[in-house]
């Protein structure tokens, strides 16, 4: 999957942008605030429907301007597609697949499954269990057609639950909730499991090769005690999750954890090693979605160059290069992406929202 062209209107600085792009590699370098990662998040924007850097969407709308726009042309080796998303101030969204209204941002994200290396990204490492289970899921979405509307109904239901549990004294008022509730929680969790199981070895192959003087370690945790069925935890939580007003134990509260040498990841690596596993984690379930599904994923990387030293920044070129994926990558300068350099690429020099190819 690649984006060939992309146009952007009132996103951040780009007021107005229409650029097409290489397969391969795509360098963007410009000074500070010139716009380059406001590329990058345009490009996230339209596979998730979200910024990956504002919870806060009036805010990536160009100031004084009533929307943003960006329309994008997708291919593989045998499809297109154009696909848009508009975007206005007071809130609503307009998506196009094809020309056709599009109702969901999961269609969009079923055709452009992206990896993120930014600075934010370190959150996967150093902030709470809710990244790492995003990053399962995003595994998990991706993989199981089936997974998007078993996850979107176990979260529909567990609010609903918790709503529930500030207005009930008995149990058995909470019963029809938790017979559909603990079949989709064992369902989510028996699909974490398996995908933890698969993925496990190429996250192992490429801390190896990444990390070499550590020994990373995985482990999952489900969110409740392994030995209890969900039933009889609910069970038996039932005063606490009143007393506290959700429900305490479940999915919600798995996590995926990683430790070297047998300490936790966040507590003993330095700035640029924990950039280097986010960079192995990303690219392990990257090329494990290629080898199962045979579909690329595309990968943003922002700030490449800093906290990797030169040995480690040819080592994930290289790497990148292997597997074909189309590949975004911003820098200040030309030098600092001399370990890039492949036969496929285009340059773009971006200047106070300008973008050109050089
Ligand atoms: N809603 C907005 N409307 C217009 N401009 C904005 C908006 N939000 C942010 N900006 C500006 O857009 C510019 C783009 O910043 P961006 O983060 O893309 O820079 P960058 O090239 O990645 O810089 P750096 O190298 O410092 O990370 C900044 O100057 C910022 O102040």
């Amino acid at each position: 999957m690649a984006i060939s062209r992309l146009l952007i209107e009132h996103f951040r600085n780009l007021s107005a942008v229409d650029l097409e792009f290489d397969p391969g590699f795509n360098f963007l370098v410009g000074n500070n605030g010139s716009g380059k990662t406001s590329l990058l998040e345009a490009i996230f924007y339209l596979g998730h429907g979200r910024s990956f850097k504002s919870a806060v969407t009036n805010r990536i709308i160009s100031y004084d301007q009533p929307h943003f726009t960006l329309h994008g042309k997708i291919q593989d080796k045998q499809h297109q597609w154009s696909i848009g998303l508009q975007k206005l101030r007071q809130g609503s969204t307009l998506m196009k697949i094809n020309g056709e209204d599009a109702k969901k941002i999961s269609d969009l994200a079923h055709l452009l499954p992206m990896q993120i290396i930014t600075p934010e990204g370190l959150t996967l490492l150093n902030g709470g269990p809710s990244y790492r289970r995003a990053f399962l899921d995003w595994g998990l979405f991706h993989h199981h057609q089936g997974f998007y509307r078993v996850w979107s109904n176990l979260n529909r239901l567990l609010k609903q639950r918790n709503a529930a549990l500030q207005q009930i004294n008995d149990y058995s008022q909470l019963l029809i909730w938790d017979i559909e509730l603990v079949d989709l929680a064992n369902q989510v969790t028996k699909w974490r499991k398996k995908y933890v199981e698969t993925l496990k070895p190429e996250i192992e192959k490429m801390c190896q090769l990444f990390l070499p003087e550590l020994e990373i370690s995985v482990s999952f945790s489900q969110g409740w005690d392994r030995n209890t069925d969900y039933t009889t935890i609910l069970q038996t939580n039932f005063e606490r999750d009143r007393s506290v007003g959700y429900t305490f134990s479940g999915p919600q509260k798995a996590d995926f954890k990683f430790k070297a040498n047998g300490l936790p990841v966040e507590d003993v690596l330095s700035r640029g090693q924990l950039k280097l596993l986010m960079c192995a984690l990303r690219l392990a379930q990257g090329e494990h979605l290629m080898q199962e599904k045979e579909r690329h994923c595309i990968f943003l990387i922002d700030d490449f160059a800093s906290e990797l030293d030169q040995y480690k920044r040819a080592l994930l070129a290289e790497r990148l290069q292997q597997n074909g994926s189309q590949v975004f990558v911003t820098a200040i300068t030309q030098e600092q992406l001399q370990e890039m350099r492949s036969k496929n690429n285009r340059t773009f020099s971006v200047k106070q929202g300008d973008i050109q190819v050089i």
